[in-house]
C-alpha cells in the first residue's frame, strides 16, 4: 500500500479529519493525546501562526513515541517552500485552502497526499490533472450539500471531504455523507477555541467520541 493510499484509507474510514491549530505546544500536545484517545488515527494540524512549525515537530516526537499509527497531516500550505519544511520535519500528509499546482507536483513526487481546497468545477478539474485524488471542499458551509449532490457524478474518481464550518450534528453529518462525501473536515466546531482556552481535554475527547460514532451508524 503506498503512503497516499494509506492516508486516504485512514481518512475515509475514520470518516472526520479533525483540525486546529494552538499557539502554546502542551496544548497542542494534550489536544493531540485527546483525540488519539477518542479513536483518531489521522489529524491535521494548521500553519497558521508562527508556533506552527516547531509545535508540529513536536508533535512527531510525541507520535513517534506514544501513539505510533497517528498520521499527522498540516494544513494552510500555500507554496512550495512551507510544504517543503512539513515535509522535512516529517508531515504524513498535506491540505492547503487553494489549489497550487506546484505543491501538487513536489507532493505527489513524493507520494504524499495532497488534498487541495476547491470551491468550483475548474478548480477541482485542474487539481485531478495534476494528480490530486482526495479534494478538500472548501469552504465547506459555502457551497453546502447541493454543491456536492450536483458534482459527484462528474468526478466519479475523486474523494471529497468538506471543511469549513462543518457541525458536529447528525443530522449536518449525514447531510454531507448523503450527498456523497468521503469525510467531513472539523476545526472550530469540534476543537473549538473555548475548549481550547479552558484546556477542557476531556470534552474535546468525548465530542470527538461522538462525531465518531454517529459517522460508524452511517455507514
Ligand atoms: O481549513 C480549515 C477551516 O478553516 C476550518 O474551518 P472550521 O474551523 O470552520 O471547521
Amino acid at each position: 500500500m503506498t503512503k497516499i493510499q494509506l492516508v486516504t484509507n485512514t481518512v475515509i474510514n475514520q470518516g472526520v479529519l479533525p483540525l486546529y491549530y494552538n499557539a502554546d505546544e502542551t496544548v497542542t500536545l494534550e489536544i493531540l493525546r485527546s483525540l488519539y484517545k477518542a479513536g483518531i488515527r489521522a489529524v491535521e494540524y494548521t500553519n497558521r501562526g508562527d508556533a506552527a512549525l516547531s509545535n508540529f515537530t513536536k508533535m512527531v516526537e510525541i507520535r513517534n513515541a506514544e501513539m505510533p499509527e497517528m498520521l499527522l497531516g498540516i494544513g494552510t500550505i500555500k507554496n512550495v517552500q512551507q510544504a517543503e519544511e512539513y515535509y522535512t520535519v516529517g508531515a504524513d500528509f498535506f491540505i492547503s485552502p487553494g489549489f497550487v499546482a506546484e505543491v501538487a507536483e513536489f507532493l505527489i513526487s513524493k507520494d504524499l497526499l495532497y488534498s487541495p481546497g476547491c470551491m468550483t468545477p475548474t478548480e477541482i478539474i485542474k487539481a485531478e490533472n495534476s494528480g490530486v485524488t482526495f479534494i478538500k471542499l472548501f469552504p465547506g458551509n459555502a457551497l453546502g450539500t447541493g454543491f456536492m449532490s450536483a458534482i459527484k457524478d462528474v468526478f466519479p474518481n475523486l474523494k471529497f471531504m468538506p471543511t469549513g464550518g462543518v457541525d458536529t450534528t447528525k443530522e449536518s453529518i449525514e447531510s454531507w455523507f448523503k450527498a456523497g462525501v468521503s469525510a467531513v473536515g472539523m476545526g472550530s466546531k469540534l476543537v473549538s477555541k473555548e475548549l481550547m482556552l479552558a484546556k477542557d481535554y476531556a470534552t474535546i475527547e468525548n465530542e470527538t467520541k461522538k462525531v465518531l460514532e454517529i459517522i460508524q451508524t452511517l455507514k
